[in-house]
């Protein structure tokens, strides 16, 4: 299911439709990057705009953090191996027993599978966010708890942000694969992120794959605005 050349970077299609998303998508090269379908896309387009997408040669990361109890969570994810996505995930705070249901599930599929990862802390979170769900930890013990038990449930890897990856990259070795949203160049707005860091910091931290939506998509032109990313981090 990975290309090649496995590009770092993953587009955040966070459109309200099909027809932006496809105007920018078009003029994109899937050699130098993946794409994430979230849930306002994948709620107005559907598994057709997925299917549409992996046609046009791209690898898809279905993101929408399925969080429920076992039996509906790996039945969903299993739904997203039917499409085809390169990539799934579910919350870790589901627990053991959903994201063992989850992996169990994907293995009847194979070498082909997709990599079933697991949400931590929404990089949009802070500790006074988390003192206010009730969690004392800082987010960076938070993570490295949920990523541990993420780990010995046997899933490929979590979504954190870089600003965890040196401590999970020491704790949970060099495959357990870690997705980075909350990437900023250095002059993009900070929007609703809360644990940032640029594409180059977040390489070089320990990151396996970028994940980069409104410093690209809400860019006045996105794709020299990818192209810059691209050029800044295939160096490394
Ligand atoms: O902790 C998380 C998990 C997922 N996301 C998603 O990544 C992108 C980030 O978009 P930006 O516009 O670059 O902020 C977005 O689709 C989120 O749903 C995340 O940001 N943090």
């Amino acid at each position: 299911m990975q290309t090649a050349n496995d590009p770092k970077i993953i587009v955040a299609l966070d459109f309200p439709s099909q027809n932006p998303a496809l105007e920018l998508v078009d003029k994109l090269d899937p050699a130098k990057c993946r794409l994430k379908v979230g849930k306002e896309l994948f709620t107005r387009s559907g598994p057709q705009l997925v299917e549409g997408l992996q046609k046009r040669g791209f690898d898809v990361f279905l993101d929408l953090k399925f969080h429920d109890i076992p039996n509906t969570t790996s039945a969903a994810v299993a739904a997203a191996a039917d499409l085809g996505v390169w990539m799934v995930n579910v919350h870790a705070s589901g627990g053991e027993k959903m994201m063992t249901a989850c992996r169990e599930r994907l293995e009847a599929f194979g070498t082909g599978r997709p990599l079933l990862i697991a949400v931590t802390v929404l990089t949009s979170m802070n500790a006074d966010d988390l003192a206010g769900i009730g969690i004392i930890d800082s987010p960076e013990t938070q993570v490295s708890r949920l990523a541990t038990l993420t780990k010995n449930c046997g899933l490929d890897g979590v979504v954190c942000s870089a600003q965890e990856a040196p401590k999970l990259k020491a704790e949970q070795g060099a495959d357990f694969k870690l997705i980075t949203p909350g990437i900023r160049p250095l002059t993009a707005d900070k929007g609703d992120q809360q644990r940032i860091m640029t594409p180059t910091d977040a390489l070089k931290a320990g990151s396996d794959y970028l994940v980069i939506g409104r410093p690209i998509t809400q860019a006045n032109d996105p794709l020299a605005a990818l192209e810059a990313i691209h050029s800044e981090v295939i160096e490394l």
